[in-house]
């Protein structure tokens, strides 16, 4: 018989984008809802570089989410060319820094501040490999002459590699990976590498993006890539493995900057982010495994208590709004207007 409902421990989300501002407070509340905690991405337009930047991007993101007052925004530094690894320790010892995140520069959303070369924040990471703060890598090179669809893959060869061969010890999360390439590294390394999977990249991949004419809202980096990539992904999140953990990635643009003629980079999967998780652990026949991805996983491996708080969700038919938000912040989220098989209760 189907599953008609499940019920699991409160899962976190690893990876999230709440921006600032009027977004922050139309968007916050979706994470809020479902995630008893979130890693919150420092890729502001001024980037989160400092303890008090941090603190004062919380407090920010605490008030939109008043109505949930059990959820905890998890703070992360921006890593930049300069950034003194004292303030990152200090951060990390006060409690505010979890962990840091390395953007290559002009890899992704507001990443012009990013590293330019890994070798200039060494003594960076060695201080966080000291520590035991994880490091959260956006795994792409921006070298123009690699093909858009290579980047993760020569990520692996060309920086990924060679960071933990120099540095063992440190912790490394993989974000968002896209690629068969990235699911088999994870899986060989050992217990200091883990890695984020979207909702999204278990569901699309580069023809739903591109077939039948352009599909802004399916645009994100790193890029959806062939069907074998979306299987091996699916095979990784589902597989019982604890190197694999839910992070949505979930990235609001306004409407008018992903239907552009240079459109944003990012996906608003936060609306319904479990109930896909959901219907894609069941196609696999792996609802059983969806408690291990989405609750116990991360917590594991960031050396947090597990949440006390369950959530259920129920089979049943819900549409997706085609838009969230008014006006010049709508915001369409990720499967608008299409109907979803689960609903969280
Ligand atoms: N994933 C995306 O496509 N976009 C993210 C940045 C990122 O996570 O790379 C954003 O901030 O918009
Ligand atoms: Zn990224
Ligand atoms: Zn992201």
């Amino acid at each position: 018989m189907a599953v008609e409902s499940i019920t699991i421990r409160q899962p976190d989300d690893w990876h999230v984008h709440l921006r600032d501002g009027e977004m922050l407070k139309q968007v916050a509340a979706y994470t809020a809802r479902q995630f008893g905690r979130a890693i919150i991405m420092p890729n502001l337009p001024t980037p989160v570089t400092t303890v008090a930047l941090a603190a004062a991007y919380q407090n920010r993101i605490l008030e939109a989410t008043q109505d949930h007052p059990d959820f905890k925004p998890l703070m992360t530094a921006y890593l930049t060319d300069t950034i003194d690894p004292q303030e990152l320790v200090t951060g990390h010892d006060i409690g505010v820094f979890t962990a840091a995140k390395l953007y290559p520069a002009n890899a992704t959303t507001n990443s012009t501040f990013g590293v330019s070369d890994i070798k200039k924040i060494y003594p960076v990471l060695e201080a966080m490999q000291r520590i035991g703060m994880p490091l959260l890598v956006h795994g792409e090179v921006v070298s123009s002459e690699i093909d858009i669809f290579d980047r993760e893959a020569v990520f692996i060869e060309q920086v990924m590699q060679p960071l933990l061969n120099d540095m063992p010890e440190l912790k490394v999360v993989f974000e968002h990976i896209t690629t068969k390439d990235a699911a088999d590294f994870v899986e060989s390394q050992g217990d200091n590498m883990a890695a984020t999977i979207t909702a999204h990249h278990l569901q699309i991949n580069r023809n739903d993006m591109l077939v039948g004419g352009i599909k802004p809202h399916l645009y994100c980096l790193p890029v959806a890539k062939r069907e074998l990539h979306r299987m091996a992904l699916r095979k990784a999140a589902t597989s019982g493995s604890n190197k694999f953990f839910l992070g949505t990635d979930t990235a609001p643009h306004a409407i008018g900057d992903k239907e552009s003629a240079c459109g944003c980079a990012g996906i608003f999967s936060a609306p319904h982010a479990l109930e896909v998780y959901t219907q894609v652990f069941e196609e696999e026949m792996a609802l059983d495994q969806l408690e291990a991805f989405a609750a116990l996983n991360g917590p594991a491996f960031y050396d947090l208590p597990v949440n006390q708080g369950k959530v259920s969700l129920v089979k049943s038919n819900q549409q997706v709004p085609m838009t969230i938000g008014q006006n010049a912040m709508a915001v369409s989220p990720y499967r608008a207007g299409e109907t979803l098989i689960w609903q969280l209760v």
